[in-house]
């Protein structure tokens, strides 16, 4: 009697761990489908008792793992004119990128007349670099409205206080360092003649803008290079020739121009 006893409380519990295995495998074929979009819910009526399950897993999607999980972040750096935002136009156009720029999104919220936007104005009048926290933020609002999941974030980390805000605060790390390198004097040349009315183009500004860019900037692209992730570019020629390099860091890392394949 005691032995059929035992039996039977043996049977109940393999069939109750048996039953628990077979909820998790049907849970977790479930996420994967989810996580490569196939499905967007639970498919079958059958499955909505394993959604409680994830209350028993670690605690680990949020924003902050989103894009450092998934997320391709290209940097994109260099001194004042040297032809960022053309390069950034190009490469979204043949690469699908998101392109962020720092400066613009600072831009933008002047534009509002809010009083961030009016400090934020005092700074870029003066070249210097705005708090790091600003420019984060700004960044992660538009990194999340956007929903894609190639970045380009131009004209930013510009010191070492913006990258490390940027990674307590977004947890990301870029995929590449893009950095384009000019001579002063062409970066003056080209900032005098871009004629787009921005408060900062004009000769005082640039100076203290490029004093900025080698005191402040230099190092975070050292740090870069030393992680073998910065790539510099000659930004001293003609637009299509420097397309021509920045594509041959695209393709190491993989991706390829819009039209020819998926990427
Ligand atoms: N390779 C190039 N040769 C000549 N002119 C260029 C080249 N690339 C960009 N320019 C011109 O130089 C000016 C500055 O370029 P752009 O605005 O792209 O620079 P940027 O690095 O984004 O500047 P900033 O950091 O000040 O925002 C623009 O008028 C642009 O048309
Ligand atoms: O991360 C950033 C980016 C920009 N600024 C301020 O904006 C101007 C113009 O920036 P561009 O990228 O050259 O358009 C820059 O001189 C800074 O004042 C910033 O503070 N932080």
């Amino acid at each position: 009697m005691a032995s059929n006893g035992a039996c039977d409380t043996m049977r109940v519990f393999l069939l109750a761990v048996g039953c628990w295995l077979n909820l998790l495998i049907k849970y977790y074929a479930m996420e994967s489908r989810a996580n490569h979009n196939q499905v967007s819910h639970c498919p079958n009526k059958c499955l909505s008792c394993v959604q409680w399950l994830p209350l028993f897993k670690k605690k680990k999607q949020n924003s902050i793992e989103k894009f450092q999980n998934h997320d391709i972040i290209v940097y994109v750096l260099g001194g004042p004119g040297c032809g960022k935002g053309t390069q950034c136009s190009k490469i979204v156009e043949d690469f699908g990128f998101i392109h962020l720029s720092a400066g613009e999104l600072l831009e933008t919220e002047v534009k509002t007349g809010s009083e961030t936007g009016k400090m934020i104005q005092e700074f870029k009048k003066e070249g210097k670099l705005v708090p790091s926290e600003v420019v984060v933020k700004l960044l992660k609002q538009a990194m999340q409205r956007s929903g894609n999941r190639k970045f380009l974030i131009d004209g930013f980390p510009r010191n070492e206080e913006n990258r490390l805000t940027a990674e307590k605060m977004l947890g990301i790390q870029p995929t590449i360092v893009l950095v384009f390198d000019c001579s002063e004097e062409e970066m003056i040349r080209r900032v005098m003649q871009r004629n787009q009315g921005r408060v900062d183009d004009n000769m005082d500004t640039i100076r203290k803008r490029l004093k900025v860019y080698k005191e402040s900037t230099l190092p975070v692209i050292d740090y870069y290079a030393k992680k073998g992730k910065a790539r510099k570019i000659n930004a001293e020629r003609p637009v299509e020739e420097v397309f021509r390099s920045v594509e041959a860091v695209f393709s190491e890392l993989g991706l390829v121009k819009r039209g020819k394949t998926i990427v």
